[in-house]
């Protein structure tokens, strides 16, 4: 699989096609803080996008949501949206404000946040916020919007959720406020769900809870959902498939469980070589944080992004950016290791064929 394999089907709910996102200043020189971001979310499945702080995966969800700061544009690629009326929009042609685009945002396509508080209001109850939003999406009188608020709430595992509706925020813990979001998000039955670090700032308990609530919702709904998480033990949690993503750039992608067992991006060998295991031997617990730090978009190299911080790069990496390259029919990753004969050889990367060593995938070598 690479980019330009991606293959629409009935289920495709929505497609980035080589999608950039460009931020100006008045006194300096544009950011692009997003290139070419090319991936397809699909009704059933979760796609998690996960990096270090600052690469770039809050804009890439918030640009399907056109919700972008005002100097920021999209200067190449598609946002095809297929919510299964019959038509395709392209949401990157949309302008932000735009009747289509606010009846896209709020009503086809939900965002949960880090912080409930973003998105609840502290004055109102939860359940006439939600009541709320359920009067804009269906056609039910007030009494018939609380019934629905009620089973809503119910639904995402608020216990005594009749005396709860009538709770405001501030009354209720991390955990109940974050699963009365998830109720409101999911009043308009959206056909995607976009989570932005949803579980970060919880306990572990009521974190693997509110995965659990959000796998079986998704099931439930048959909805669509990106997952932004820093964190490769929620992807393993949630994810079906999982785009790595550095300085902006998509440095690897595919099938969460062949990125786990076969890593090919340095970068994300060295995440995964940064998370604590319980298997480790506890005189060996030593971690392998990544040296160094996300470089500014604004110095990035002209090669491969992760060039200044890889233990791995040769001779081209720091001036020719790697394109995508297949290592199996539902993975691939950018990096000249995976495609220059001349690369030095790095135990479990499926590299160019020399002697005694098993060839790159051939099926879809770009
Ligand atoms: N309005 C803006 N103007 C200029 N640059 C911006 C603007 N908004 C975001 N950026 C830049 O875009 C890049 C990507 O930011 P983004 O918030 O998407 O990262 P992230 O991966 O979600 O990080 P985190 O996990 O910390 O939220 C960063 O370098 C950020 O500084």
């Amino acid at each position: 699989m690479t980019p330009q394999t991606h293959m629409a089907n009935d289920k495709t709910l929505l497609r980035m096609e080589d999608v950039s996102i460009v931020f100006s200043s008045p006194d300096e020189a544009d950011i692009e803080a997003v290139r070419q971001v090319d991936f397809t979310l699909t009704r059933g499945k979760t796609l998690a996008l996960v990096g270090e702080s600052g690469c770039g995966k809050s804009v890439t969800a918030r640009t399907i949501l056109r919700l972008l700061d005002k100097n920021a544009r999209i200067p190449s690629g598609r946002i095809l949206f297929s919510p299964g009326d019959g038509e395709t929009t392209d949401i990157a042609t949309l302008k932000p404000d735009s009747t289509a685009m606010r009846s896209i945002r709020g009503n086809k396509i939900s965002m949960i946040f880090q912080e409930p508080m973003s998105s609840l209001s502290p004055v109102h109850t939860i359940g006439a916020q939600i009541d709320e939003m359920i009067l804009l999406h269906e056609n039910l009188d007030k009494k018939g919007a609380r019934a629905r608020t009620i089973e809503l709430l119910e639904q995402v595992g608020v216990p005594g959720a009749r005396q709860r509706a009538d709770a405001y925020p501030f009354q209720l813990s991390g955990g109940l406020r974050q699963r009365a979001m998830i109720a409101m998000a999911l009043a308009c039955k959206p056909d995607l769900l976009i989570a932005d670090e949803p579980t970060t700032a919880l306990d572990v308990t009521t974190q693997a809870q509110i995965l659990d609530l959000l796998r079986s919702l998704r099931d439930e709904f048959g909805m669509a959902m990106l997952f932004i998480t820093h964190d490769l033990g929620v992807v393993a949690e949630i994810a079906d498939e999982v785009a790595v993503m550095y300085l902006g750039d998509v440095v690897e992608q595919g099938d969460v469980f062949e990125v786990f067992k076969s890593p090919q991006h340095p970068y994300t060998r060295a995440l995964m070589s940064s998370i604590p295991r319980m298997t480790r031997h506890a005189d060996r617990q030593r971690l392998n944080p990544i040296q160094g730090s996300v470089p500014s978009p604004k110095n990035r190299p002209s090669g491969c992004a992760f060039t200044t911080r890889c233990p791995h790069a040769f001779e081209p990496c720091a001036s020719v950016r790697p394109g995508p390259t297949g290592t199996s029919e539902n993975h691939w990753a950018r990096c000249h290791l995976l495609t220059d004969p001349e690369a030095p050889r790095v135990d479990g990367l499926i590299q160019p064929q020399v002697e005694g060593t098993p060839n790159a995938y051939q099926g879809d070598r770009t």
